[in-house]
């Protein structure tokens, strides 16, 4: 029954609706896609077992009740749907960050399911399993990660067929890659009732720093 975990530490939230707030992260190890952006390339791999009271005991050695569970793709692991749970009966804040491709019904509700689409510059796009659309709860928030204008096009007509179905549906531009300010004039144009949200973190940090 344990886990592998790329990392666990804890930061400034630099992402969701959440932005802003401290933090604990549980960075979980392997991942199914390979998108051409992703900046977690070290967490397809490297990671140790750990078992769930250790995971716990970790977390709460931070004294912050706010928890995000991500990786790499947190879950293809059998047992993250447990460690989310058994952080949801000790009150923590759960959040869950995913790449869109996996059933999030079988993640309590009571968790927070950041839901990624991915878009064509990813290379992963097919790989979406847009029946997630239906499994979500009110609180729960869907993520795209845009990196040209087709990016923005294809998020675009999705988050149009949400019709505003969860709030908020945010918008972040690839690091490095599309500049938020094109990104700002695109969704002012089209008077897109979306969150421009680029990752908070790589301003405060050094975007290449790791465990932030
Ligand atoms: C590293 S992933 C881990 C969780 C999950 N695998 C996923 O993709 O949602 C966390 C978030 O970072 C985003 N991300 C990765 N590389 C990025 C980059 N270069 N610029 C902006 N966001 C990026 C991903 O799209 C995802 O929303
Ligand atoms: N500060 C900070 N906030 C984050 N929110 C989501 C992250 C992730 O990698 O999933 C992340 C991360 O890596 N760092
Ligand atoms: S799904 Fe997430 S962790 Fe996996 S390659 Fe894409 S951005 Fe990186
Ligand atoms: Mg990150």
């Amino acid at each position: 029954m344990t886990l592998t975990v790329n990392e666990i530490f804890f930061s400034i939230q630099g992402e969701s609706s959440f932005a802003g707030r401290p933090c604990v992260f549980i960075r979980l190890t392997g991942c199914n896609l390979r998108c051409a952006y992703c900046d977690t390339r070290y967490a397809y791999y490297d990671g140790v077992a750990l078992d769930i009271p250790d995971i716990l005991q970790r977390v709460a050695d931070y004294q912050c009740p706010l928890v995000e569970v991500t990786g790499g793709e947190p879950l293809i692991q059998a047992e993250t749907p447990l460690l989310i749970g058994e952080l949801i009966e000790r009150d923590f804040t759960v959040l869950l960050e995913t790449n869109g491709t996996q059933d999030i019904s079988r993640i309590d509700d009571r968790c927070i399911r950041i839901v990624d689409v991915k878009c064509p510059t990813s290379g992963e796009a097919d790989k979406n399993d847009l029946d997630n659309f239906d499994r979500l709860s009110s609180h729960d928030e869907i993520k795209f990660v845009i990196g040209n204008r087709e990016d923005y096009e294809f998020a675009r007509t999705i988050a149009g067929r949400l019709s505003g179905r969860p709030n908020p549906v945010h918008f972040s531009p690839v690091f490095g890659r599309l500049a938020p300010d094109q990104m700002a004039a695109w969704i002012l144009e089209d008077r897109l009732n979306v969150r421009l949200q680029p990752q908070l973190h790589k301003i405060i940090w050094n975007p290449e720093q790791r465990g932030v």
